[in-house]
């Protein structure tokens, strides 16, 4: 419609050596599939916090430093305080992703903790979608997008990817958070 501003979806990510900026990737290009709607994605330590004022959706992800998001993305949350005072998150809608490299290894926990600043900044955590198909129900999680990625074996060996089926979910959960929003407006 003439006049209709598209919608603008930030994708954030803090990422040691790029495990987690696959799923960012994925993220986005799912979000970026759906007509009218624009996505930055952008590593934190590049993006101000006033830059979030900006878009209708954030979502954020790290990987996992036992247990917790790692210390960057912590960095990138301690500078969030204006934005929290000025309520100027408030109302936004909010998803996280995160990977860690074993599958015991604290992602929920990580994930809960990435999406915890959300509460506080009083913005609509969107859940993944739930009853995913069999051939992804293993990997989805309820409060996140998640990957486990075994460690490399060497230094120099090649990065190791999210698998196929964690790539699918990251990907249908940015197209997810794209169709919602549309449909809020
Ligand atoms: C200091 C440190 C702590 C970590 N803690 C955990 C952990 O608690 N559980 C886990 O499964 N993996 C842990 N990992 C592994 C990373 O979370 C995992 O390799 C992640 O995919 C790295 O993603 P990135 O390259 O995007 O930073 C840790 C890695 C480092 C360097």
């Amino acid at each position: 419609m003439e006049g209709e501003r598209n919608m603008r979806i930030f994708v954030g990510y803090a990422s040691m050596n790029g495990h987690t900026k696959f799923l960012a990737d994925e993220i986005a290009a799912g979000a970026r599939s759906v007509t009218g709607t624009e996505v930055v994605q952008k590593a934190v330590k590049d993006t101000s916090p006033s830059e979030l004022e900006a878009f209708d959706a954030i979502i954020w992800g790290s990987s996992g430093v036992f247990g917790n998001p790692n210390p960057e993305m912590v960095q990138f949350f301690v500078q969030l305080g204006q934005q929290w005072f000025m309520r100027k998150l408030e109302g936004k809608f909010g998803g996280v992703f995160g990977t860690t490299s074993t599958a015991h290894g604290g992602i929920e926990n990580l994930l809960r903790a990435l999406a915890a600043p959300m509460h506080h900044h009083g913005m609509i955590v969107v859940s993944p979608p739930s009853l995913p198909d069999e051939k992804h129900a293993l990997y989805a999680c309820p409060y996140g997008i998640a990957a486990t990625i075994p460690v490399e074996a060497s230094k120099d060996a090649p990065i190791n990817k999210p698998r196929e089926e964690e790539l699918d979910l990251a990907r249908h959960y940015g197209q997810y958070m794209a169709t919602l929003l549309k449909s809020s407006k």
